[in-house]
């Protein structure tokens, strides 16, 4: 399975298409659109997410609420591109395009400079358009269907913020579906009262100041089979992937899975997790700090995703850049932004993350049709409780 985006986020639209989901799979438009709007959500962000009303619209590979097999078109329509018509044209201009809304002063923290000299732009808005976090809305469209596929087989999806800037709040282990009940009703997705109340005030104070923040945002995902992904070759090793997907979210910087980082300081009887065995239960582990992965395949325990995302690089009070045309001292130039992204950037890492899973999903018990594929993890299930 893949998919591909395009589109700008002050242009007409975004696009996606997923090629090569399986048939007969109920698509529920209203969870599709459920997980558009969880993204547009969350404290910190800025005036555009009141403009857009994100909904996808499915342009191909659905028949009366199923999935043919044929590739799936996706269409989420930018509100804001009536405010961006003459700016963001795709017919040639006559005149000297300059002024409208042209970009020469970088933002240090965006794609603004690397990417006017790669792609010799001298207008960065040309980079900062297709950079901007407004192509994760597809992401999440596409990891909505994923994740659809999923929750077929009792596989579920939730995650929770573990920090803002520098207020941490204890992660909570309470049953999947109690975390996604609360985690939904809170502004910055924590289960903490407390918490929550000091990073809204974290959040007020660097917006206050012209300032920013990034945070911490965990995934767990439940009912995983044991054995997706593969030791065997590198580019088959199923927590490398889920790395990567969660590193190409705009301004994610680190990710560490079960307790990650901390492996580093502890001994090896305090990090690996013991093995157990039952007739009921099969082979279970005695603790999951190595959050469900093993050798790049599933444990079978949960897979426990952490991600960082740096502060936001817009700040309305700018740091030093320089002028691209006269190369003298300026600031940088200040785009309409976001305060603080990490809730929304949490929904998005959820749903980057479902995409990988059910792909590896499909990788080992794929089959072209949902009747298929139930039929070969049945079967697989079968050779492990036999095993
Ligand atoms: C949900 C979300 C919202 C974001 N909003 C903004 C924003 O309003 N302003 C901004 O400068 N960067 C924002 N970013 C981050 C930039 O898109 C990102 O820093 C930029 O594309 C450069 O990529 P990099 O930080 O991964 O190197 C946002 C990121 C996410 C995930
Ligand atoms: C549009 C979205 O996020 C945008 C991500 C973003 C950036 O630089 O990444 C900059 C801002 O864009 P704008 O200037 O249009 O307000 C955010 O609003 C979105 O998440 O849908």
């Amino acid at each position: 399975m893949r998919y591909l985006t395009a589109g700008e986020t002050h242009g007409p639209q975004l696009t996606a298409i997923i090629e090569g989901f399986p048939s007969n799979v109920n698509l529920n438009f209203e969870d599709l659109n459920h997980q558009l709007h969880r993204r547009q959500k969350g404290y910190g962000r800025g005036r555009r997410m009141q403009i857009e009303k994100d909904t996808a619209t499915i342009a191909g590979g659905v028949r009366h609420g199923k999935t043919t097999g044929a590739p799936i078109a996706l269409v989420v329509v930018n509100n804001d591109w009536k405010h961006w018509t003459s700016v963001m044209g795709i017919e040639p201009v006559e005149e000297d395009n300059e002024g409208k809304r042209r970009v020469n002063r970088p933002r240090p923290g965006h794609a603004d400079l690397n990417g006017g000299l790669k792609y010799n732009q001298k207008d960065l808005r040309n980079i900062l358009e297709r950079s901007s976090a407004r192509e994760t809305t597809m992401r999440v469209a596409t990891g909505a269907v994923a994740r659809q596929l999923l929750a077929e087989f009792g596989i579920k999806v939730a995650g929770q913020v573990i920090r803002i800037g520098d207020v941490e709040v204890e992660r909570q282990e309470l049953p999947v579906d109690e975390l996604i009940r609360i985690t939904e009703e809170s502004p910055v997705r924590v289960v903490d009262k407390e918490a929550e109340a000091k990073m809204i005030a974290a959040i007020d104070a660097a917006k206050e100041d012209g300032d920013t923040l990034g945070g911490i945002v965990e995934v767990i995902i439940e009912g995983v089979p044991v054995g997706l992904g593969s030791h065997v070759q590198w580019d088959r090793k199923l927590d490398g992937k889920i790395a990567q997907a969660v590193l190409s979210i705009q301004a994610f910087k680190g990710v560490e899975f079960g307790i990650g980082f901390e492996a580093a300081e502890r001994r090896g009887s305090n990090v690996h997790d013991e093995i157990l065995y039952t007739q009921e239960t099969g082979f279970r582990r005695r603790t999951n700090r190595a959050g469900g992965f093993e050798g790049g395949m599933t444990t079978g325990e949960q897979i426990i995703v952490r991600g960082v995302m740096k502060p936001i690089s817009t700040l309305y009070k700018p740091l030093q850049s320089v002028d691209i045309d006269t190369k003298e001292v300026f600031t940088a130039q200040v785009e309409r932004s976001d305060t603080c992204a990490v809730p929304a950037a949490g929904v998005i890492m959820e749903n980057v993350i479902a995409w990988e899973v059910a792909n590896a999903f499909l990788d080992k018990f794929g089959g072209d049709s949902i009747e298929e594929i139930r039929t070969n993890l049945a079967n697989f299930l079968k050779q492990v409780e036999n095993y």
